[in-house]
C-alpha cells in the first residue's frame, strides 16, 4: 500500500524537465546568456565580469511559465566542439549563440551551425539562434543575420527555428528567448 501511495504521489508531483543545449563558437556569449537567463527567471546568477571561458560544461535550471528547463552550456573552442555530439541524443532544443560583432568568423560560425543541423541526432529539434552582442555599435544588423542563418536551418530540415536579437550582457531579449523555448517545448513530449 505504501509503495502504491508513493508511486501515485510521485506521478502527481512529477516535474517534466526539458533539456536545452547551448552551442556556438567560443566567445559568442553562451555562458553570459545562461547566467542572464537564470537571473531573468528568478535564479542566482554570475555577473558577466566573473565569467571565464568554459572548458567543461555549465548546467543551469530555470522555470519559464511553469516549464522546467535544464540548460547545458558547453565550451565552444574548436577542440571542444567534438564533445557536442555527446549531448544531442538527450536534448529537446538547441540554442545557437552568434557573436554579431565577429564578422571575421562568420564563415566559421555558419559552417559550425551547418555541422550541428546536418547531424542526424539533431533532426527536427527546435533551433533558436541568438544574434548576441546587439548592444555593440558595430554589431551586424539582425536582418542580415536572420537571412544567413535561417537559410541554413530551413534548408536542412523542416524544423522550428527562429533568430532573436539579444544582448546577454545587458539582458535585452533574454526573457523573450526563454519564453520562445517554453512555448516550443510545450509541443514536444518529454
Ligand atoms: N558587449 C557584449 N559582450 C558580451 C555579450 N555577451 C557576452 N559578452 C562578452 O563576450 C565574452 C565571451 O562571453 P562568454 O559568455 O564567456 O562566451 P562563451 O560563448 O561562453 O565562450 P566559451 O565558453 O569559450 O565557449 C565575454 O567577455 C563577455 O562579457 C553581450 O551581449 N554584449
Ligand atoms: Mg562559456
Amino acid at each position: 500500500m505504501y509503495h502504491l501511495a508513493k508511486s501515485v504521489y510521485q506521478q502527481l508531483t512529477r516535474k517534466e524537465e526539458y533539456s536545452v543545449l547551448i552551442l556556438g563558437l567560443d566567445n559568442a556569449g553562451k555562458t553570459t546568456f545562461l547566467e542572464r537567463l537564470k537571473g531573468e527567471f528568478g535564479g542566482k546568477s554570475l555577473p558577466p565580469e566573473r565569467i571565464n571561458p568554459t572548458i567543461g560544461q555549465n548546467v543551469g535550471h530555470v522555470i519559464v511559465d511553469g516549464m522546467h528547463l535544464k540548460l547545458w552550456d558547453v565550451g565552444g573552442q574548436e577542440n571542444l566542439r567534438t564533445l557536442w555530439n555527446a549531448y544531442y541524443a538527450e536534448c529537446h532544443a538547441i540554442v545557437f549563440v552568434v557573436d554579431s560583432t565577429d564578422r571575421e568568423r562568420l564563415e566559421e560560425c555558419k559552417n559550425t551551425l551547418k555541422e550541428v543541423v546536418v547531424n542526424e541526432a539533431t533532426e527536427g529539434i527546435p533551433l533558436l539562434m541568438l544574434a548576441n552582442k546587439q548592444d555593440c555599435e558595430d554589431s551586424m544588423d539582425v536582418v542580415d543575420i536572420i537571412e544567413i542563418f535561417n537559410k541554413i536551418a530551413e534548408h536542412v530540415s523542416a524544423r522550428d527555428s527562429r533568430v532573436l536579437p539579444i544582448s546577454a550582457k545587458e539582458g535585452t531579449g533574454v526573457g523573450d528567448a526563454g519564453r520562445w523555448l517554453a512555448v516550443r517545448l510545450g509541443r514536444v513530449p518529454v
